[in-house]
């Protein structure tokens, strides 16, 4: 095991301080290599994304980072500390959150209990809830809280099965702030969305990033355009380029190999 002491860390401005770090990442799956050597840093208070056609290990990364899966070899950092040896809901303790889409957003209870009962668990992770709703209302000037900045007010005495797909991102969202993370993963927030639904997810996600470094898998290069300050692109499990978006997006290689005769716009 490599010593902490002695890893490497990667800043890539002059003044920068690093929140999330990957050095030397791999992650094999029975012989294919899914994370090829990534190194990256993303500082504190960026909105970085995590861009990359079908395959190119987008998810394998998330989950590395996020410690639902363990890396092969190589090291995830967080705030200077490794985190690749410790439990997802240890890294969540430590500041960092993810998205889970629809997997932690019970349906059969309402927008606000949804809240309430991420409120009180010791991390926003399935399995970790245990007190009953009755007894969560102390929380409920912290869960109405979240709902205002989510968006989700007037929604919150909806069951969640009935909320529209962009409004369920929006709880998801939601709870993962519960545990107030310094660094938020979100896993293609605009997934499935119509352009309405797009521009209200910009807002919410510049909303949630103030004092908060965010790191998002992203499709939509207008969101990615509009949002990040820096994109890493991933081809076959290897990072292709990192940086701001306008030089990437310029960068021969990326426009070669990954996106095609027109490039980024
Ligand atoms: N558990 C697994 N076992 C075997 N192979 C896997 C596993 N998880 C991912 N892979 C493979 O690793 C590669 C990267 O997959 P990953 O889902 O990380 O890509 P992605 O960039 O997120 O793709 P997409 O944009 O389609 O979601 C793919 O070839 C995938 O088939």
């Amino acid at each position: 095991m490599t010593n902490p002491m002695t890893t490497p860390i990667y800043h890539d401005a002059p003044g920068a301080h690093p929140a999330l770090q990957a050095v030397h990442l791999v992650k094999d799956f029975k012989g294919f290599r899914a994370t090829n050597n990534v190194t990256l840093s993303i500082n504190e208070g960026e909105i970085h994304a995590i861009i990359g056609p079908n395959g190119a290990g987008k998810t394998t990364l998330f989950n590395l980072l996020s410690g639902f899966l363990k890396p092969t070899s190589g090291e995830v950092m967080l705030f200077g500390e490794r985190i690749d040896t410790l439990q997802p809901f240890q890294i969540v303790r430590r500041g960092l959150s993810r998205s889970f889409q629809i997997s932690s957003v019970f349906p059969t209870m309402t927008v606000r209990e949804n809240v309430l009962v991420a409120l009180q668990s010791p991390s926003n992770l399935p399995n970790q809830w245990w007190t009953p709703v009755s007894r969560l209302e102390e929380l409920g000037p912290h869960a109405d809280q979240i709902l205002e900045d989510v968006g989700l007010t007037h929604d919150a005495d909806r069951l969640a099965a009935d909320l529209s797909h962009g409004e369920k991102r929006q709880l998801e969202i939601g709870i993962s702030l519960t545990q107030n993370p310094k660094v938020l993963l979100l896993d293609e927030p605009t997934s499935g969305m119509g352009s309405e639904g797009v521009a209200r997810v910009i807002d919410l996600v510049r909303k949630v990033a103030r004092g908060r470094t965010v790191v998002l898998v992203e499709h939509n290069m207008s969101v990615v355009s509009e949002l990040t300050d820096r994109i890493t692109v991933l081809q076959y499990g290897s990072v292709l380029a990192s940086g701001r978006y306008d030089e990437v997006r310029q960068d021969p290689r990326v426009i070669e190999a990954y996106l095609g005769e027109e490039g980024l716009h």
